[in-house]
């Protein structure tokens, strides 16, 4: 067992140092293609500035008989495409399958200076994730990297929900966490088939009015993923790393899909998966503060002078912990207004 100090030693000889901070460019969308469909990937050079994530996916949605074409492919996509300042992830395989070693020592050794962060899927508990930040170490030292590669966690087992807190602090490389609504339903033996969303069965009654049982009673329907997303926003803040909300899968329904993403990103996610070009300009919009948002956020902060005391503006009480709630808004609106010369418009009002 190594000693607390050692948290931010590498674990081999030669691995590069691991960071002592997450970076946190904009991650609005993680974009899913699968590497070895080249019609897919022949979009790639077009998709690039659209998006601020781009991911090679390796595990689910790729056939078994695929997986090697998709390793390939990924090497191939990352070696000849130019992806400007956008990000490339991936998606290994799950620990347990046959496939997953050779994702790392192929990406790693072959293209560990392109990729930014490694996606692990089907976490169980910090175990998992020191499994494979030995083996990143091992791998980076003998790639001769210089920059550690950073691990996201997908959420989508009842045991991984259950030690989600552990997961987020499981070593210096977690970069952040996304839900996984579909293998979670799976895993949790929860009664949707869908990816992601609600259910219209999920819901609460107003009550009755007299003796009436049947009429008159107005349903709301409730949100199934509350609970997964908020406990894994505070996990997330807790240990300094990004949650994120995972897939839609009813891409036809932009209109639900946006309405997820919102709440999300209103309980503290910083992004969501997106599955289909249909999907982008939806995350762009909802993770992107909207420019009313951000001139009163910065109204407030230079009202409040030093940050501290009270005062009443438009007939709202701010003090100093509105403040950090404007703060954070502005924070994220700067950062992307540095990408995103649209929003530097906007944002200036
Ligand atoms: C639970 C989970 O694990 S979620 C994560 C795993 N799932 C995925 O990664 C799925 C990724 N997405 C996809 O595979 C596809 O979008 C599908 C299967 C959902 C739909 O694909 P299609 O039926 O081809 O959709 P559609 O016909 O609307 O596509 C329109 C065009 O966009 C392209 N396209 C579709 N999805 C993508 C994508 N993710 N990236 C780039 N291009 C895409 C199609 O190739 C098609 O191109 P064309 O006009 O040149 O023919
Ligand atoms: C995101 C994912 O992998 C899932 O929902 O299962
Ligand atoms: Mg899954």
């Amino acid at each position: 067992m190594r000693s607390p100090k050692d948290f931010f030693a590498p674990l081999a000889v030669g691995a590069p140092e691991p960071l002592r901070e997450i970076p946190a460019p904009p991650s609005r969308m993680i974009h899913f293609f699968d590497p070895g469909n080249e019609k897919m990937t022949a979009k790639l050079p077009a998709l690039a500035p659209k998006v601020d994530v781009l991911l090679g996916n390796l595990e689910d949605a790729v056939r078994a008989d695929r997986k090697e074409a998709a390793r390939r492919g990924l090497v191939e996509v990352a070696k000849t495409v130019d992806f400007g300042t956008t990000q490339l992830w991936t998606r290994i395989n799950s620990l347990d399958s046959p496939w997953v070693l050779d994702d790392l020592i192929t990406l790693v050794t072959e293209i560990g200076d392109k990729l930014d962060v490694i996606m692990v899927p089907k976490v169980e508990g910090a175990p998992d994730i020191h499994y494979v930040d030995r083996l990143l170490a091992q791998l980076e030292a003998r790639a001769g990297l210089r920059r550690p590669l950073l691990v996201h966690a997908i959420l989508e087992t009842a045991s991984g929900v259950a030690n989600v807190e552990e997961i987020a602090g499981a070593s210096p490389r977690m970069q952040g966490i996304s839900l996984g609504p579909a293998d979670l339903a799976a895993s949790r033996r929860m009664k949707t088939t869908r990816v992601g969303g609600g259910h219209p069965g999920y819901l609460v009654r107003s009550d009755p009015v007299g003796d009436d049982l049947s009429t008159g009673r107005t349903t709301y329907q409730q949100d199934l993923w509350h609970y997964t997303v908020a406990r894994m926003v505070d996990a997330c803040a807790a240990n300094g790393i990004l949650p994120y909300y995972g897939p839609f899968g009813d891409i036809r329904d932009v209109v639900a899909c946006e309405d997820q993403f919102r709440n999300a990103f209103l309980l503290g996610c910083v992004g969501a998966w997106s599955l289909h070009p249909a999907q982008i300009e939806i995350a762009k919009k909802v993770f992107s503060p909207a420019p009313e948002e951000v001139a009163w956020a910065r109204r407030v902060i230079e009202a409040m002078g030093d940050g501290t005391g009270a005062v009443m503006i438009d007939g709202k009480m701010q003090d100093d912990a509105s403040v950090k709630q404007c703060r954070v808004v502005v924070e994220l609106a700067d950062a992307l207004a540095a990408r995103d010369p649209e929003l530097a418009k906007a944002y200036k009002g």
